[in-house]
């Protein structure tokens, strides 16, 4: 089995005691992100103990936000590797989760890892954000949209309000910047329908990173001229 032994003890960390089955599961989906990782590139991040902190405990720090009960309808939009979106289904099975990027080559990988792990209540789409948040079947139909590493929070805003229903939440994955990025955000948050809710700072086991979850709460429906096409979003942020 892969070392798996900095994501076992930083997880019991924050408060998450894996089962085997669990660990085996993740030790598989790193076995795959690796052998997949030198023939497509999915992520910079290689060595077992940097996957285990900086993609395993970064993405099940996402419990930290209260919000992940286990029967909620979640999109993670810009899914890459499948981080937060796969570990979050891994440790909820229940959790309905679709998993959304741009690129299709790694949404064949995420396949792979879904069907090899036997997950249920999980898809893949393939899209840009700002379209498919346009239509019917997902715009303000998920209790969660989340993100990790994909947009400025304005930009991202912009792709992850519009999926969400009024009452639920966005939870953006941030790092350092977090402070001057919410800064510049916070006309596009209200434009959309948002508002800032709380930040929790989380200090990553094993590690002297602090990342911060960010939760969003969607208090209006987002008027119907967003999300905009054409690239908009982040050539033109809100
Ligand atoms: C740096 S990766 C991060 C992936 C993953 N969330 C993580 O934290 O490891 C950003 C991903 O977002 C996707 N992406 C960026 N803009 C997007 C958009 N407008 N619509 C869909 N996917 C997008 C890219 O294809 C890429 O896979």
């Amino acid at each position: 089995m892969t070392k798996m032994d900095v994501f076992i003890d930083g997880a019991k960390e924050l408060g998450l005691d894996l089962s085997d089955r669990e660990i085996e599961m993740f030790s598989d989906y790193k076995r795959l992100l690796k052998e997949w990782n030198e023939k497509i590139n999915i992520t910079a991040i290689t060595d077992d103990d940097e996957i285990d902190i900086k993609h395993f405990l970064d993405s099940v720090s996402v419990f930290k936000s209260g919000l992940i009960g286990g029967n909620e309808r979640i999109i993670d939009v810009g899914t890459g590797g499948g981080f937060p979106g796969i570990p979050v289904n891994i440790l909820k099975p229940d959790t309905e989760v679709v998993l959304l990027d741009g690129l299709n080559k790694r949404l064949k990988f995420l396949n792979e890892v879904i069907d090899t792990l036997g997950l249920k209540n999980i898809s893949t789409v393939h899209g840009r954000a700002e379209e498919l948040g346009r239509k019917k079947e997902y715009r303000e139909t998920f209790d969660i949209a989340v993100s990790r590493a994909v947009a400025s929070l304005n930009t991202l805003s912009e792709y992850c309000l519009p999926f969400v229903k009024v009452g639920g939440y966005f939870i953006a994955m941030k790092g350092p910047d977090v402070d001057e990025e919410i800064e510049q955000a916070e006309k596009a948050i209200e434009k959309l329908g948002g508002q800032i809710e709380k930040r929790i700072d989380i200090p990553l086991p094993s590690s002297d990173i602090v990342h911060n979850l960010l939760l969003i709460k969607k208090v209006k429906g987002t008027p119907s001229v967003y999300p905009r096409g054409g690239g908009n979003p982040k050539k033109k942020p809100l």
